[in-house]
Order: C-alpha cells, then structure tokens, then sequence
C-alpha cells in the first residue's frame, strides 16, 4: 500500500514537472507533427529500412507508457568542414530561409525545434559547429551527450566527403558509438549535374556504410529533401529513446523482482550469477 502511494506520489511529482517544464518551452507548430516513420532516403545506407515505427514504440506512444522522453531535449550535433553548408541546412529547416552569403560560424551555435511524434511531444536541440580548424577546439567541447551526430559534407567537394571519417572520429571521442545515430548528409545538391551526383552518391554510400551512418543528399538553396531529413532524424532519435526508455523500466522492474527474491532463502539456488564468490 505505501508503495503503492509512493508511485502515485512520484507520478504526480511527474506529470506536475513535465507541466512546468511545457509551459517554458515553445508550443508545436502544426507542421512539425510526425504521425508515420518518414521513409529513408536510400535504403542502400538506411540506419533501418522498415516502414513504419517499431510496434513496441507506437504501443508505448498508445498507452502513454513514453515516461521522461516527452520532456526530454535530445541533443544533435552537425559536424563537417568549413562552408560545406552546415549553418544554411539548419536554418532552411528552423527559420526557412537562405543567404548565399558566407558567414563562418564562430564557435557553436544552437536552434531549438519542437515535433509532436505519435501523439507525444518531442524537442531537438540542433548544435551547428564551426567547421573552421581555428573555432574547432571550442566547437568539441559541445560535442558531448549526443544522441544523434550529422556529418556534412559538400557533393561539389569530393575532399569533404574524404574529411568526414575524422569529423566522425573526434564526435566519437566523446560520445557512446553503441547510443549515437549517425546521419552523412551531402549538400548543395542544386549546383551538382545529374552525371556529377551520380559519381559522388556511389562514393558516399561507400562511406555511409562504413559508418553505419543512414544518408541523405539535400539542397538549402532549393529546400530539396530538407524537412524529409530533419523529419527523419526526429523520428529515428524518438524511437531510440522510447526504445531505451522500454528497456530502463523493463529492467528496473526485473531490480525489483531480484530484491523482493532476496528475502527467499532459495536464492542461490535458482541463480548461479547471484552466488557469492565463496561458492564459485
Ligand atoms: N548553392 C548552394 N549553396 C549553398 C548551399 N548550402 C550552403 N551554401 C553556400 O555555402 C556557403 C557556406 O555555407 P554555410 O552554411 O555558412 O557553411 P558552414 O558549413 O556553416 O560553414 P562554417 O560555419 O564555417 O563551418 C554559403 O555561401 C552558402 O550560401 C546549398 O544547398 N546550395
Ligand atoms: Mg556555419
């Protein structure tokens, strides 16, 4: 019974602070509700190619059982080298907009975008970094707790393509390769003839495979594929959470399932991992 009042207890302490934190932060823009997986952009480099959301992820999503993904801000990381167009993606899909003139980004710089996915609220905190080697150390330092990593490259600039293996490695130094998707995204594909595309795609892939990394070709200038891929990277990063948030209470409760068997005087008997050292 007093357990029982504690969970009542720590779920309105729950819903109370996911109101609190809600009512900071902006609504969701009607055209930012994601209710079906958004297909993959190749499915010869796809982190999965299946055609909607996992089924134990929309039944979380239906029965409300999402716990702190709902009021959680994923952190994304976009990575490449300098003027392959990593400020222009961003702002094509946050603010709509493009300038075609250069400005390097000085350090880091954060767009915060709220989604609805399968009903639940959903936020991304998009970090764009400097590309140039000079702003590069301040840039890394941004680079932890990343739940998802965009490397870009130009499709006009083979050498960018080349670069990417190294911008892959110093995001991984700090952060969890098991918990981080990878996205290889070339840009600037309006300036590419189709010949052109079609020569640097098979080398991309190439690299994409190698990375595990899902890629996507798009434009700024044009908007090509640009709400797909961000839709993509929400959905992708939703799931991974619902899916690790499963697997947190799945084996929270197994936790419980050992303490209340703890009290048994059978306990070694049924578990060998449990034995202490002096029966092994
Ligand atoms: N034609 C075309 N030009 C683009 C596109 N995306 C970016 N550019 C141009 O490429 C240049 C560099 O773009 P940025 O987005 O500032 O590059 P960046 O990767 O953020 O550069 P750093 O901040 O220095 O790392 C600018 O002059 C943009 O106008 C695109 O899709 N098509
Ligand atoms: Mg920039």
């Amino acid at each position: 019974m007093a357990v029982m009042e504690q969970v009542c207890k720590a779920r309105e302490i729950t819903s109370v602070l996911r109101v609190s934190i809600m009512s900071v932060l902006p609504p969701v823009r009607n055209d930012r509700i994601i209710s079906q997986l958004p297909k993959c952009f190749s499915k010869g480099a796809a982190l999965h190619t299946e055609n909607g959301f996992n089924t134990k992820v929309k039944t979380a999503c239906q029965e409300q059982r999402t716990g702190t993904v709902g009021f959680k801000i994923s952190k994304v990381i976009v990575v490449g080298d300098l003027a392959v167009g990593k400020t222009c993606l961003i702002n094509r899909f946050c603010k709509d907009v493009f300038d075609k003139n250069y400005k390097a980004t000085i350090g880091v710089d954060f767009e915060m975008e709220r989604f609805e996915v399968l009903g639940v609220p959903f936020s991304l905190q998009l970090w764009d970094t400097a590309g140039q080697e000079r702003f590069k150390c301040i840039a890394s330092t941004y680079y932890r707790g990343a739940q998802a990593v965009i490397i870009v490259f130009d499709l006009t600039d083979v050498a960018s393509l080349q670069h990417t293996r190294q911008w892959l490695e110093d995001a991984m130094k700090e952060n969890d390769p098991t918990s981080v998707l990878l996205f290889l995204v070339g840009t600037k594909k309006d300036l590419s003839s189709s010949a052109q595309y079609s020569l640097i795609e098979q080398d991309a892939i190439k690299v994409a495979q190698e990375m595990k990394a899902e890629y996507w070709a798009v434009s700024a200038l044009s908007g090509e594929n640009v709400r797909e891929f961000f839709f993509r990277v929400a959905s992708l990063t939703f799931e991974a959470s619902v899916l690790a948030e499963l697997e947190k209470s799945s084996s929270r409760s197994i936790g419980d399932v050992v303490k209340i068997s703890n009290t048994t005087s059978n306990l070694y008997a049924t578990s060998k991992k449990k034995q202490p050292s002096c029966c092994q």
